[in-house]
């Protein structure tokens, strides 16, 4: 297995990074990075496959194993799954984005989500500190649209939201900024495939 790649960047280019325990990587995933390719105007992808979320009591299943699943549903010449948070040591968010920015100055990185997450953001780790350097982009998730709207997170930065049909300019915008891009949805969560016995808990 190939433990702390690191993944290769060009100057100038716009990167997402879809943060996620991905325990186990599925579908939703991939149909959210191929809809966040196109409508943000991304040159990649990177799935930073987390060591653990810092808000959920649970581990999940051994690195090792989320990586090979998470290849192995994500075939995509743009895409790159990787446990570089292993590598450099940062288990928030905030963290993992200084220590990518100082690794990759000449790069642009936005930050993606599923819109249960933007529910949640305001829990995270200088949330604030992250809308101030880091373009977000959501993306829709079955039953999470109301919440995601009613949110601390688009309620307090209402005026830095990009409408949707300016979607493709959220890496070249400035901060504050974030988009809500609706897109057909997948239904497909980690927590379904582990409560069916299809992957293991930890
Ligand atoms: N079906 C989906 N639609 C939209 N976003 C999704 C979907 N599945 C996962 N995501 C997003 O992908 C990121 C990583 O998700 P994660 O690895 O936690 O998967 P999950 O299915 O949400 O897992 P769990 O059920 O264990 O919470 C999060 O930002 C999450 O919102
Ligand atoms: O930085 C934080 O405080 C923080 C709190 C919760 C989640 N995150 C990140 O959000 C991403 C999604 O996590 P998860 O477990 O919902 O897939 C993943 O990269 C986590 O490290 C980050």
């Amino acid at each position: 297995m190939n433990r702390y790649q690191i993944p290769q960047a060009r100057r100038g280019q716009v990167i997402g990074l879809l943060g996620g325990s991905f325990d186990p990587a599925h579908e939703g995933h991939v149909h959210i990075t191929r809809a966040a390719l196109k409508r943000f105007g991304l040159d990649a992808v990177w799935w930073l496959v987390t060591p653990a979320n810092p808000l959920k009591d649970r581990g999940p299943a051994p690195m090792d194993m989320r990586l090979k699943r998470a290849r192995d549903v994500m075939d995509h010449p743009r895409v790159t799954v990787t446990d570089i948070e292993t590598y450099t040591g940062t288990r928030y968010t905030a963290a993992t984005l200084d220590a990518l920015r100082a690794l990759y100055p000449d790069v642009t990185f936005v930050w993606l989500m599923g819109a249960d997450n933007l529910a949640q953001f305001h829990h995270w780790q200088d949330w604030r500190g992250i809308m101030a350097t880091t373009p977000v982009g959501v993306i829709a998730r079955p039953g999470a649209r109301g919440a995601a709207r009613n949110s601390v997170a688009a309620q307090t930065y209402a005026h830095a939201k990009l409408p949707a049909r300016a979607s493709r300019l959220l890496g070249r915008h400035g901060v504050p900024s974030w988009c809500f891009i609706n897109v057909a949805m997948s239904d497909a969560s980690s927590t379904r495939i582990r409560d069916a016995g299809e992957w293991p808990r930890a």
